[in-house]
């Protein structure tokens, strides 16, 4: 059973995606100070956020049995992402269920701004008939500066079109062709700055966007410009545009979100030329039900063992791609497994070599299968797909993939190579058609052995009798092998012997192939 702690509300459609399940147990503690999360998190296999609870270093360090954090929302700039990784705990968002809300909220801010329609209101409901006082610009006409054009951004251009405003956007990933065939225009950061009637803000907030609008992009700004962020507190610099507002080169602004939420400083707050929701954007019933609904899926999913669809803190693999790679987790992870074990020294360098049909498909998430095989024989079953990578490069171990298109006679094969101080050891597996996964090269030597179960690699001298004697060594521990494979380098010279047999081989029975005088090298492998 798995204990699912909702730290801030979810919508219960969400909920109901967990409930049904027998395997999880959810727990709603919505409120928690930092100190009371951190002193409650270990209790828990997985965390459910909203923007409000600040998933730290110190609480992620204290999480023992997290295995998965969802965020039911977009940003993750509330939860530490490094540690997450670095403790092997997935992050998963849900970056698609409110992109619709927010960007109707922030059609809804810039049109209430042009026509202070908060300040005419409130007016009106405190009985003040003040017609002359809020007279408003129109958007016809005006263009729009969109900084981040990406989901939110692209449906924001939409909508302003529609407004009949010329739209300009700057993002790192528009090509002018895409500005182009979206009908934008095309800018660098500078250029929306110098141009726009109204800028509004759709990045994530990250140390690149932290206060990107700040007094030097003010300065560029046209006079009487509108500044709109519905995207995160601290991409706009606050102090910035409060001058901006108090000199008058801004004429108005519309904030949903504040560098610090609940808001302490109110100066900003306190102009009349501001108007502002309290971190809105996402609040729709619609979006919430999409967020609660992704997200839950998602913990779910990696609960009990499948794979998520929107990790963050992994890169994500589209669904037809996945079926195509999935199978060669499982062979990757026992390759990295099998190698370990021959490995003597401190690894230093992994090479991993993708050939045949595994030389064009994405194999990232391959390669961090069998790092993952690699490293739990010393770091334990901590490390998994998220950290293996994090935690190599922590040991110096550096790692390169290689593509080939060249198979020897195997339509697709992994081969895992370890260098250390004392030379190289390298493994190669493949997946047959139909018949499963084989390990198929031990170092320079051919053998056909399914990576599964008690298995025995034996390197002895090409002698007659050799194979006689460890089968009686064995039958006198009460082992029955299974199957054998032998192979040598040439007639007389060295060979290895690689068996799976049917229960542990104990120390003392290892200890005795050891000392038997052809035989050269013995490793037991679990499988
Ligand atoms: N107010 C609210 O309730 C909500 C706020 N948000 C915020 O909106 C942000 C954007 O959400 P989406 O559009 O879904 O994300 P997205 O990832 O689809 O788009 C972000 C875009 O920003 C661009 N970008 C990154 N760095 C940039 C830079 N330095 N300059 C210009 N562009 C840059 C990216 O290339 C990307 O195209 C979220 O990260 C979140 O913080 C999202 C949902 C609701
Ligand atoms: O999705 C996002 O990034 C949001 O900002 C929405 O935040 P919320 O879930 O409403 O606290």
């Amino acid at each position: 059973m798995f204990n699912i702690l909702m730290a801030d509300p979810i919508s219960h459609e969400g909920l109901d995606v967990l409930q049904k399940s027998e395997f999880v147990t959810v727990v709603g503690d919505t409120g928690l100070i930092p100190e009371e999360l951190k002193n409650r998190i270990s209790e828990f296999d997985a965390l459910l956020v909203r923007s409000q609870t600040k998933v730290t270093r110190e609480i992620i360090e204290k999480a023992i049995n997290l295995k998965i954090i969802g965020r039911a929302g977009v940003g993750v700039d509330n939860i530490d992402l490094d540690a997450a990784t670095e403790y092997g705990i997935i992050v998963v968002n849900a970056p698609n269920g409110n992109t619709n809300s927010a960007a109707e909220h922030t059609m809804a801010m810039i049109m209430a701004l042009s026509r202070k329609i908060p300040q005419a209101h409130f007016a009106l409901k405190n009985h003040r008939w003040e017609r002359s006082k809020y007279v408003g610009v129109e958007l016809k006409n005006k263009t729009l500066g969109i900084i981040g054009l990406g989901r939110i951004g692209t449906e924001v251009a939409y909508r302003a079109k529609g407004q009949r405003m010329n739209v300009m956007a700057y993002d790192p990933f528009l090509t002018e062709e895409k500005a182009e065939k979206m009908g934008v225009d095309y800018g660098g950061f500078e250029d929306v700055l110098k141009q726009a009637d109204y800028i509004t803000v759709h990045t994530p907030l990250l140390k690149e966007t932290r206060h990107m609008i700040g007094p030097e992009a003010f300065e560029m700004m046209k006079n009487d410009v509108h500044i709109v962020n519905c995207a995160r507190g601290g991409i706009i610099d606050e102090a910035a545009l409060y001058d901006a507002l108090v000199s008058g080169k801004a004429a108005g602004a519309a904030i949903d979100v504040l560098e610090e939420e609940p808001f302490q400083d109110h100066r900003l707050l306190d102009l009349p030329q501001v108007i502002a929701t309290p971190h809105l954007g996402a609040s729709t019933v619609e979006a919430q039900e999409n967020v609660a609904i992704d997200v839950c899926q998602d913990v779910l999913s990696h609960l009990t063992g499948d794979l998520v669809k929107n990790p963050v803190n992994l890169s994500s693999v589209p669904s037809d791609i996945l079926s195509q790679i999935e199978p060669y987790f499982h062979l990757a992870e026992k390759l990295g497994h099998f190698l370990i074990h021959l490995t003597k020294d401190v690894p230093e360098e992994v090479n991993i070599y993708y050939s045949g049909k595994l030389s064009d498909v994405k194999i990232a998430p391959i390669t961090r299968n069998a790092v993952k095989g690699l490293l739990q024989r010393h770091l334990g079953s901590h490390v998994n797909d998220v950290n293996a990578l994090y935690l190599a490069e922590k040991k110096d171990i550096t790692i390169h993939e290689n593509r080939t298109s060249t198979t020897k006679g195997f339509t697709n094969m992994i081969t895992v190579e370890v260098k250390t101080k004392s030379g190289v050891r390298r493994v190669s597996g493949t997946l047959l058609n139909g018949l499963g996964a084989r390990i198929v090269r031990v170092d320079h030597y051919s053998v056909d052995v399914m990576p599964e179960g008690h298995i025995v690699i034996i390197h002895h001298q090409d002698l007659p009798g050799v194979i006689g004697k460890m089968g009686s060594l064995l039958a006198k521990h009460d082992i029955n092998i299974a199957t054998m494979q032998v192979d040598r380098s040439d007639i007389g010279g060295d060979a290895i012997m690689i068996l799976t047999i049917d229960k542990y081989l104990e120390k003392d029975g290892l200890d005795e192939l050891k000392e038997l005088e052809e035989i050269t090298d013995v490793t037991a492998v679990d499988l």
